[in-house]
């Protein structure tokens, strides 16, 4: 990876949503040359012609040294990195598209926090599948990253994994800045199955919200969430050290507290009663990818003989009509046993 002091890189961040133009704007003011792509024409020009992307970050004013463009081989020229800001479920068809525009031997970025419906692949293998890179040449960026305090510049950190341990460090390098603090690690499948995971449960705890309980079950779904994250992650080679740091118990503390959580707000929506395709309305056409990667996190659970019950209620209740106060009860029904059984 060309400059390891992340002075000589271009960057390219494909993906305007929430997190893509935050993510851009975040490179931006750490001093990076960044292209922004957006699917909509109309966007690329209003964040062009005025600094701003208003149906995902309201009132946020961009960077001058922001370019943005909504044509893929622009944004892609001459690109040493390229960040990658789609939902998870558009991944791989986004990267079919563009795999012929990307850089031989650049860095593949992550942002999405998804499993693959049907694959069962994490966002870091789809992309070696389809771009035919190595490992090495892939991190994910994941951690207690809600897109629009980072936006407003409040303080957070992040991790950036990558089983290259140089390329994580180039990376973080890259994107510091003094509201925006990353650490490296190089467990990229822990870090991955924490984002994935808990997306799933905030569904569960928007659930426990929307169906009026407090403070106690939040934590006691968090923390048993936890369990299941670490569980399924250990069983497929993560470090169980990772969902103790940001990218597990950070982000999954954010997005089960924070109404600025897409999750968080769904499943709320279920818990008060509203249909699926009620809350998908409200959602604007915004990710809540929770509702999608319960079902892929579920079958893989199940491939490895892990136990994840908040994630079956969770799917049970998005796609099989479950109502959110009988999983409740039958997660509680549940036959005792030993906390760390
Ligand atoms: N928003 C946040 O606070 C954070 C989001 N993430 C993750 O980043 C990924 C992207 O999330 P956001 O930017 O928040 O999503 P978003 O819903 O705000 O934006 C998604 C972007 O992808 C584009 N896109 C390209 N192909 C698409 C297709 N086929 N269908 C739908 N959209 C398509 C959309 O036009 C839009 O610009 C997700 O996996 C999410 O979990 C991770 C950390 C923070
Ligand atoms: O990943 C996130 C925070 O780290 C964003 O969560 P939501 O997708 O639920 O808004």
């Amino acid at each position: 990876m060309s400059g390891a002091d992340g002075e000589t890189q271009r960057f390219a961040v494909l993906g305007a949503g929430s997190w893509g133009t935050t993510f851009a704007k975040v490179l931006a003011d750490a001093g990076r040359d960044v292209v922004l792509w957006a699917r909509r024409p109309q966007v690329a020009t209003m964040i062009s012609e005025h600094r701003a992307n208003p149906d995902y970050l309201p009132g946020v004013r961009l960077p001058e040294n922001l370019s943005c463009t909504a044509d893929p081989e622009q944004a892609l020229k001459g690109a040493d990195v390229v960040v990658l800001a789609v939902p998870s479920q558009t991944l791989r068809d986004n990267l079919i598209g563009w795999r012929d525009l990307l850089p031989a031997g650049g860095t593949l970025v992550s942002l999405a926090k998804g499993v693959e419906l049907g694959t069962l692949k994490r966002m870091s293998e789809v992309i070696r599948e389809v771009a035919e890179v190595p490992e090495t040449q892939v991190a994910v960026v994941s951690g207690p990253n809600l897109a629009k305090e980072i936006a407003a510049e409040q303080p957070t950190a992040t991790v950036i994994a990558c089983t290259d341990h140089d390329r994580a460090v180039a990376l973080q390098t890259a994107c510091v800045t003094s509201y925006f603090r990353p650490y490296t690690n190089t467990d990229v499948i822990g870090c991955e199955l924490g984002g994935a995971c808990k997306n799933v449960i905030a569904l569960a705890c928007g659930m426990a919200a929307g169906l009026g309980y407090g403070h106690n079950t939040t934590a006691s779904l968090i923390t048993r969430g936890l369990a299941e994250t670490a569980r399924l992650g250990v069983a497929l080679g993560a470090d169980p050290l990772t969902f103790a740091g940001l990218a597990g118990l950070g982000d999954l503390v954010a997005t089960c507290s924070s109404p600025l959580s897409r999750n968080r707000t769904f499943g709320e929506r279920l818990g008060r009663g509203e249909t699926l395709a009620q809350a998908q309305d409200a959602a604007h056409g915004q990710v809540a990818e929770g509702v999608k990667s319960c079902s892929s996190l579920r079958e893989l659970a199940r491939r490895h003989g892990v136990d994840v019950p908040i994630t079956d209620g969770v799917h049970r209740v998005c796609h099989e009509g479950l109502r959110p106060e009988d999983m409740a009860a039958e997660l509680l029904g549940r036959a005792q046993k030993h906390e760390w059984s």
